[in-house]
């Protein structure tokens, strides 16, 4: 990523390509095993990849907030772009079965099934995963990363405070990296924030009442019904993070921390047993890129950004599909 955006010299690009690129290739090289030369930076993959992936989501988030119909979906035809993702997962999957268990990454867990009952994952349970990964593992960190230098770009002297962090703690222009960057606080601040303000699932998870039905709030919402805490409701709330609409890395650092009311409402990744299980290597992957770009690039608008094309292209489909998002990620003086 950063010699693509030293290639670029400041010129203006959609910054959503940038992170949905890399992103990918991480998770295609942690999940399944992808060659350098496979990336999708390295140009080698079809560029149209993320509309399938948001294609597939579209469909799958129509019918799985209707969970009767997913008893039918089977029958129903895919569209054109669902059928490709689907195919892309085949492909991903077949190839990665194709290397066998030598490979250490999460498909290695995948493929050899349940250590003591030596239950294994059918073919189809194997594809379902494959997809999952596809999205969760990376739609969702590129999706936040975005969001982030769209926000240190619109508050310069906030990015110039995270340069300053950087910048003392990698005062000789060391390359920061996962173990280097976890206790940064304002870096910390940064990504949490946001992730509060524009979270990559923003209505957040669907659940069921047990049968017996549950009482929530103080309401008693009868059994099997399904129910969601929408996130981005809750995140912007003033009761547990007061001044919701402004961009304050700070509050989750020891410089600003009245400004959150209560922790428990940050559910960016969720909560409770099927809470989010990549959290820890997302967290690492945002930090790192966000420190190593802010490191060597002062990030700004690009000319044809326009805000408001930006908020009324924001999709939720379950993950958020963004319109473009053009930045400036300008070469600093090393
Ligand atoms: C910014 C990054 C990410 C965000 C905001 C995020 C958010 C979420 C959310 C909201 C859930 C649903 C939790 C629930 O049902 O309560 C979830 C589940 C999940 N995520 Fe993430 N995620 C991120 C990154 C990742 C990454 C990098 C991976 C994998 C490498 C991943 C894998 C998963 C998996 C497998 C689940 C399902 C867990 C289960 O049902 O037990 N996520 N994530």
């Amino acid at each position: 990523m950063i010699s693509i955006l030293e290639k670029l010299n400041g010129k203006e690009t959609n910054s959503v390509n940038i992170y949905d690129n890399m992103a990918f290739d991480i998770m295609a090289d942690l999940g399944f095993g992808q060659k350098p030369e496979e990336s999708m930076q390295s140009g080698a993959g079809n560029p149209s990849y993320m509309n399938f992936l948001h294609g597939w989501m579209r469909a799958s988030t129509v019918l799985t907030s209707l969970r009767n119909l997913c008893e039918i979906g089977a029958y129903i035809p895919q569209d054109a772009e669902s059928k490709e993702f689907s195919k892309m997962g085949e492909r991903m999957l077949g190839a990665r079965q194709k290397m066998g268990k030598s490979h250490p990454d999460i498909f290695t867990h995948l493929l050899s099934g349940n250590q003591e009952s030596g239950v294994k994952f059918t073919q189809s349970q194997l594809l379902v995963n494959a997809q999952m990964l596809m999205v969760a593992g990376s739609d969702t960190t590129s999706v936040t990363l975005t969001c982030l230098f769209r926000l240190l770009s619109m508050h310069p002297e906030k990015q110039q405070k995270l340069y300053k962090e950087i910048m003392e703690a990698f005062p000789n222009g060391e390359t920061p990296t996962c173990a280097t960057t976890a206790a940064l606080p304002l870096l910390n601040g940064a990504v949490q924030e946001s992730l509060r303000m524009w979270p990559a699932v923003p209505s957040g998870p669907q659940a069921t009442t047990p049968p017996s039905g549950y009482t929530i709030a103080g309401t008693f919402v009868p059994g099997n019904v399904e129910v969601r805490i929408p996130q981005m409701t809750m995140m912007s709330d003033a009761r547990y993070f007061p001044r919701p609409d402004e961009f304050l890395p700070e509050r989750w650092t020891p410089e600003m921390p009245e400004l959150v009311k209560d922790k428990r409402a940050f559910i960016a990744f969720g909560y409770g047993a099927h809470s989010c299980i990549g959290r820890p290597l997302a967290m690492n992957e945002m930090r790192t890129a966000t420190a190593r770009v802010i490191q060597r690039f002062e990030v700004q608008l690009g000319e044809s950004y326009d805000d408001r094309v930006f908020r009324d292209e924001w999709r939720d489909y379950f993950s958020v599909k963004l319109g473009p998002c053009p930045l400036k990620f300008v070469p600093r003086k090393m």
